[in-house]
């Protein structure tokens, strides 16, 4: 988790974010002096909340500190989470704010005892840094809710495409135990039809076959290869990824099931039918669909 710097004084609002405590304390006096306001350490440090660290998400500051994005992950997490509940921790820059929310939430109080099942290593170094106490995923059979994010969705079907992360083979087992998936996002992410390139996890010695039989079924794979890295991504689950480019899904449900049928294929992209309401972030507020 990185620490974050908010001031507002006369209409004005001073915000830094940084690794560790210290480095923010510097860059928040500089904010500070060039806005020349002055604040003590004492009171700095009283300024200062726990978020998610954007090194460890593939979006980056871009996407962590997308007010759209933290506006409707805290949102779901003060709307949805209740005491006793076992939740699904979903992964992204989004989701990551509904982790860090359900964290304040409990070391204030106003929640206890909750348990987070983690998608990803991303969101469960995330809750373990929040503070979540975790149980593994063959502990539970069932969870109450998931909250998730989405890399596109969709304003008209209960269907969402995922996997930006890679994460998406894991997300599905804890979006389908929950009783009810929310995905957090923004308003930029809605599409009909829905087009994102679909995430196909792929057994590595299978992936030249398996490729050949996405183009069959109508698709383009591109293998996806690592940024600060030689070669490939590889999940936590060892497999390789294929983004699969089928154009504008007007048959999700088609591609899910032809998808759902390659031997070689642990899982891919397409949640269908899965949704039972999205939490979109907007210049203003949250907006809440519900299906
Ligand atoms: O594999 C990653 C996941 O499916 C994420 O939930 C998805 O990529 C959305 O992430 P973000 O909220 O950062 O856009």
């Amino acid at each position: 988790m990185a620490k974050e710097f908010t001031y507002t004084a006369d209409g004005e609002t001073v915000q830094e974010w940084a690794e560790t405590e210290d480095e923010a304390i510097e860059r928040a006096c500089e904010a500070l002096d060039d806005h020349g306001i002055d604040l003590d350490e004492e009171a700095i440090r009283e300024h200062i909340e726990v978020v998610p660290s954007p090194n460890r998400i593939k979006s980056g500051a871009e996407g962590v500190f997308d007010e759209r994005r933290r506006r409707a992950g805290e949102r779901a997490a003060q709307e949805l989470i209740e005491d006793g509940m076992d939740v699904g921790l979903g992964t992204g820059s989004t989701t990551a704010w509904t982790v860090a929310e359900i964290g304040r939430l409990l070391r204030e109080g106003d929640l206890e005892d909750v348990r987070g099942v983690a998608t990803s290593l991303q969101s469960h170094e995330l809750a373990k840094e929040a503070d979540i106490p975790l149980v593994t995923l063959d502990a539970v059979t069932e969870l109450d809710i998931t909250v998730d994010g989405a890399d596109q969705y969709s304003e008209n079907e209960p269907t969402v495409i995922k996997g930006g992360g890679g994460a998406h083979a894991r997300e599905k087992v804890i979006d389908a135990m929950a009783d009810e998936l929310v995905i957090t996002t923004d308003e930029e992410k809605a599409t009909d039809p829905l087009d994102y390139p679909v995430p196909v996890e792929v057994m590595p010695d299978a992936r030249e076959v398996v490729a050949e039989w996405v183009r069959e079924a109508g698709g383009e794979p591109d293998l996806r290869m690592a940024e600060r890295k030689d070669g490939p991504v590889f999940t936590a689950n060892g497999n390789l990824v294929l983004d699969c480019d089928f154009g504008g899904l007007d048959d999700a449900a088609g591609t899910a099931q032809e998808l759902d049928g390659i031997p070689g294929v642990l899982d891919h992209g397409i949640f269908l039918d899965m949704v039972d309401a999205v939490y979109l972030g907007t210049d203003e507020d949250v907006d809440v669909l519900e299906f």
